[in-house]
């Protein structure tokens, strides 16, 4: 077997786990390249994009086979479904293989998989895409973005046609990773020093001090800046959920709902030493996946707890100056980050995420002290999870909005920061799709 085999047959091993087993995208890749530490930098490269981008495509790409094959790509076997999807992205995404190359290689791995009797037609179905790929064209937009036709219609209809084709543009760019600075444990040179020393290229957001992009590295946990903690993963828009809260010195702050911890973490950082941020979410496992981020930063002010969102504890009543509520969502907000999201959702799932949103709400507001500021954020898009949610709350509880104006920085701007809230749309702010509002208690 070549080399360029077994990279592709890892490839179908992980997306058979994510589009056949329901697995995690973030989580059956990241354990993956874990496995495969040994391999060339530029195989693992190869891998990732190898199965993002069919995840990316998946829609377009199933519309391109099923033009292309008698047989519909619902009653293939899966693994040769996954091998027409995978090879379809090189042929019409990843111009440096050889359309040849991918048919070859398509081939030997359904040989390899024992699919000997079908190797004709996946030969036969590829090659005639590959013949054809110049002339294919999309027939509306839920094939050409690769996104299922009732989220294109529910964006359309809220945010317009050109807001929801630039969202969807920008989802299917690439990502560079983006890192927080923990001011408190390094100065800004001193990272910079250090991952400049390591050969990571690094870029400024331009938008928030505390933001940088990286890129050309290899693994993160390699990286001194990360090991030390002077660096966390954490996208520029919900950095702003830090920035909305503005934490005063000696502040008592709880996160409802904060594994990982990174805006709790942010705000750990930006008590510098002092207060006390209380980071709480449903699990034990979810709690240690926070721990460990905080273990790693190293900070004193920090603490979690295992506690349900939806059940009131009572000894926290009145007690917070802050309260951040970054709630369980859809998640449409980042689905150029994690694609397989879009296919796994279903429209009923928006109103049951809402309506668990109103309750833990409902429960959580009352640990605001009076005076006190409660953050609420999603990091999705759509009306119901949030600009609903933010006005229900306003209307049902004893709070203010908290005009944001100038909080977020020059960069971002908009009507709505005056009313307490901003509903963040990739591909026309510079970052995820994220909602965010504030409200301060009578
Ligand atoms: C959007 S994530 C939080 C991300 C986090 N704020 C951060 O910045 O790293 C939502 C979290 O809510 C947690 N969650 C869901 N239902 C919950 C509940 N009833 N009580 C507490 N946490 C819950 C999930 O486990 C998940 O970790």
């Amino acid at each position: 077997m070549t080399k360029e085999t077994d990279s592709r047959e890892i490839a179908l091993d992980i997306l058979m786990e994510i589009l056949e087993k329901s697995g995690y995208s973030h989580i059956i890749l990241r354990q993956a390249l874990n496995k495969y530490q040994y391999l060339d930098k530029s195989e693992r490269a190869f891998i990732s994009r190898l199965v993002e981008g069919t995840l990316e495509y998946l829609l377009q790409i199933d519309y391109v086979i099923d033009s292309f094959s008698s047989t519909k790509i619902k009653k293939m076997k899966p693994v040769i479904r996954t091998i027409l999807r995978m090879s379809v992205y090189q042929l019409l995404y990843m111009d440096r293989v050889p359309d040849s190359a991918v048919c070859n290689e398509a081939v030997k791995l359904s040989v390899k998989r024992k699919f000997t009797g079908l190797k004709g037609f996946v030969n036969g179905v590829l090659r005639n895409i590959s013949r054809n790929k110049e002339t294919l064209s999309c027939p509306n937009a839920s094939v050409r973005y690769s996104m299922p036709e009732w989220i294109v219609s529910m964006w359309e209809k809220e945010y317009g046609r050109e807001t929801a084709v630039a969202m969807m543009e920008s989802f299917l760019k690439n990502k560079k990773t983006t890192v927080r600075c923990n001011y408190a444990n390094a100065a800004r040179e001193e990272i910079l020093k250090s991952l400049q020393k390591q050969e990571v290229i690094v870029a400024e957001s331009g938008l928030s001090d505390a933001v940088l992009y990286l890129e050309k590295y290899d693994y993160l946990d390699s990286l001194e800046a990360f090991k030390k903690g002077w660096i966390q993963v954490q996208d520029l828009s919900s950095v702003f959920v830090g920035e909305a809260a503005d934490p005063k010195k000696d502040d008592y702050v709880i996160d409802v709902c904060g594994a990982p911890g990174g805006k709790s973490i942010h705000i750990a950082d930006k008590l510098n030493g002092t207060g006390l941020v209380e980071v709480r979410d449903l699990t034990a496992y979810k709690v240690d996946l926070i721990q460990q981020n905080i273990d790693r930063c190293g900070f004193k002010n920090i603490r979690t707890k295992v506690q349900d969102a939806l059940i009131l504890d009572q000894e926290s009543i009145e007690k917070a100056d802050i309260v951040i509520a970054d709630l369980p969502c859809s998640g449409l907000g980042i689905i150029g980050r994690k694609p397989d999201i879009k296919y796994r959702l279903k429209p009923e799932d928006l109103k049951e995420l809402a309506s668990l949103q109103r309750e833990i709400l409902s429960v959580v507001q009352s640990y605001v002290k009076p005076g006190g500021k409660l953050v609420f954020s999603t990091c999705t898009v759509n009306k119901q999870e949030n600009e609903e949610n933010a006005l229900w709350f306003l209307k049902e509880f004893p709070f203010d909005p908290l005009d944001l104006t100038g909080k977020l920085g020059d960069g971002i701007s908009s009507e709505t920061l005056k009313q307490g809230y901003i509903q963040l749309l990739p591909g026309i702010h510079p970052c995820d799709g994220f909602f965010l509002s504030a409200f301060v208690k009578r």
